[in-house]
């Protein structure tokens, strides 16, 4: 889908899908007769029965996992905010077509088909402490990419990004949309110094002050402080409920991404889970706001799908118990009696 106005986005992320009940109770059905007591797999079991709900299977299948990586660059990392220069962006999407990208491994490990898209690395956002970051045709352009980037039939399906500055985006939009100044939202990110954060805090409360007018409308903010690949994680995101997609959230710039799908409607991310939360400390922060408990908490914070990969892992284990177990009835064990 191509979306040609900030109004036709807004109406799209404000036409969504439910998921699928009957499946749901199904799932929840076959949960209690599996040979095990009640709950006892504990959030696996929630993993099967939130696919079953979003797949309309009530044993739900993962032949066909995907991923997308999108890649942009960031006139704000001029600004001394990233602790490695723009140029990594473009080189590690070098990387990931030559295989030798944690999300390479990762990928092949989760048994997931993974596609990068590259969106413009030779034109940098804005720097947005002077100009939004986007204009609205820009922005829209990024969205319309990332919808266009999935596959209507998948499984399950997660996004990464790949940006040089991009958590000083990610924090602005989150500044900007939870509340809260720089101080609340920046992190290290790749690594910076104790300078380079202050540099980033800086550059967070200078672009909240700039564009302080478009915070009432989310999509206004993204154009602003956010910058094209996490447009596009909003798009494929979008895309991924309006297909009832299944879909495991990434990191910190991942989260951030999606926040305006979920200000501009109350269940925007009922078809996601938390795959982890990061390092970055902000990822915390922005999960705890969406009410999401992440699965995994390993201390990773690379970006890139990592987590989300991780994560998939768990959805194997949750649903190779859920359709491979034996039932009460089929092994002839006895149910619980009291
Ligand atoms: O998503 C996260 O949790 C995350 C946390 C720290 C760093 N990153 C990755 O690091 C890059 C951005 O870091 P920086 O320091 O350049 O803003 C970008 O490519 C992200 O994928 C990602
Ligand atoms: C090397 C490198 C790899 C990354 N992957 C995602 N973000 C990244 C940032 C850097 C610097």
């Amino acid at each position: 889908m191509i979306f040609s106005t900030l109004d036709e986005l807004r109406a799209a992320c404000r036409d969504l899908p439910a998921g699928d009940e009957a499946a749901a109770a199904e799932a929840i059905a076959r949960q209690g007769q599996l040979t095990k007591p009640p709950g006892s797999l504990g959030r696996l079991e929630d993993l099967a029965i939130w696919l079953a709900r979003w797949q309309g299977r009530a044993i739900p299948r993962l032949d066909r996992i995907g991923i997308v990586v999108f890649a942009g660059n960031h006139g704000i990392a001029a600004r001394g905010v990233s602790a490695f220069p723009i140029e990594v962006t473009a080189q590690m999407v070098a990387n990931y077509a030559a295989g030798g990208a944690a999300i390479n491994r990762l990928a092949e490990a989760a048994g997931a088909a993974l596609s990068v898209v590259s969106l413009d690395l030779d034109v940098p956002t804005a720097d947005f402490t002077r100009a939004p970051a986007m204009d609205d045709a820009a922005f829209l352009a990024a969205v319309s990419a990332g919808y266009g980037a999935v596959a209507p039939d998948l499984d399950l399906f997660a996004v990464g990004e790949m940006g040089i500055g991009n958590t000083t985006a990610a924090a602005a939009l989150c500044a900007a949309l939870l509340g809260g100044g720089g101080s609340r939202w920046v992190g290290r990110g790749t690594g910076v110094d104790d300078a380079g954060l202050v540099r980033k805090r800086e550059a967070v409360d200078a672009g909240l002050a700039r564009h302080a007018g478009r915070v009432a409308d989310p999509l206004a903010v993204a154009a602003a402080l956010g910058g094209r690949e996490l447009g596009a994680m909003l798009g494929a995101t979008l895309a991924a409920r309006r297909h009832r997609i299944p879909m495991l959230l990434d990191g910190f710039v991942a989260t951030a991404a999606v926040l305006p799908l979920a200000r501009l409607a109350a269940d925007g991310l009922a078809h996601c889970r938390a795959a982890h939360v990061s390092a970055e400390p902000g990822h915390k922060a922005v999960l705890s706001a969406l009410g999401l408990t992440p699965l995994l908490d390993l201390g990773m914070r690379l970006g890139e799908g990592t987590g989300a990969a991780t994560a998939m892992l768990l959805a194997r284990a949750a649903i190779a118990c859920h359709a491979g177990m034996a039932t009460f009835a089929e092994a002839g064990v006895a149910e619980k009696t009291v």
